[in-house]
């Protein structure tokens, strides 16, 4: 699955990629009150321009995307000087407050998250398969410290279509997955897409108990 996204990437089938940041982002973030200087955990992050948004309203970014394709269009499309260093297994880049590892998500771990005080998952779930998006769920969960706040976009296919990626991922099983650790509000559901039958849903988590639960 990782070499295919990575072909993906170097293929230029990137239909997910949207050209400004997502309207639910803009609608529905400040009413999480996450605190200005929070530094945002964004798993799976593609080239995204949420990232910017985020950055704009105060909050330093931590992406991880394993492509690097992605990361490098990303800070060529950004402004400033860039940094790099290596960590383990990944490769660091940093361009003013946003920091992006190039590497697995399974294998950012809780040393590394020590400043994570808020997350957005905007197709990063519904990005995996079934059999891994219940790892990915605890995973989060692992690196989000108590008492934080996130911001999850899923998505939904029209009914009987069973294809993925992106996966349909219901209401029923983003409870399943994420309610032993988090406490969810559904905020809203988009409307069906035109064509695609795409219907996204918009929800806020908040970690509960001690990390680790
Ligand atoms: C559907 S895209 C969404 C990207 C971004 N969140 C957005 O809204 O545009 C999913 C991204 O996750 C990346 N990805 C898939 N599996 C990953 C993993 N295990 N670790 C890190 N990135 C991964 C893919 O390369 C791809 O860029």
């Amino acid at each position: 699955m990782n070499d295919e996204w990575q072909r993906r990437w170097r293929e230029g089938r990137i239909g997910f990629h949207r050209d400004a940041e997502h309207p639910a982002l803009v609608r529905h973030w400040p009413a999480l009150g996450v605190t200005p200087g929070t530094k945002v955990l964004v798993p799976l992050c593609g080239k995204s321009l949420d990232m910017r948004w985020l950055a704009r309203h105060d909050h330093p970014v931590l992406g991880i995307e394993l492509a690097e394709e992605a990361i490098e269009q990303f800070l060529a499309e950004g402004v400033g000087e860039v940094s790099r260093y290596h960590h383990d297994s990944f490769a660091v880049s940093r361009q003013g407050s946003i920091e992006l590892w190039c590497g697995d998500f399974f294998h950012f771990h809780i040393e590394e998250a020590a400043e994570i005080g808020a997350f957005y998952d905007r197709a990063a779930l519904i990005a995996l398969p079934e059999a891994t998006r219940q790892r990915y769920a605890f995973h989060l969960a692992q690196l989000i410290p108590p008492g934080s706040r996130g911001l999850l976009i899923g998505l939904t296919r029209a009914p009987g279509d069973e294809g993925g990626p992106p996966y349909s991922v219901g209401a029923e099983e983003i409870r399943a997955l994420f309610e032993p650790n988090f406490e969810l509000v559904h905020l809203e559901d988009g409307a069906p897409e035109p064509g695609s039958g795409f219907r996204e849903s918009v929800w806020a988590l908040t970690r509960r108990g001690p990390r680790g639960d």
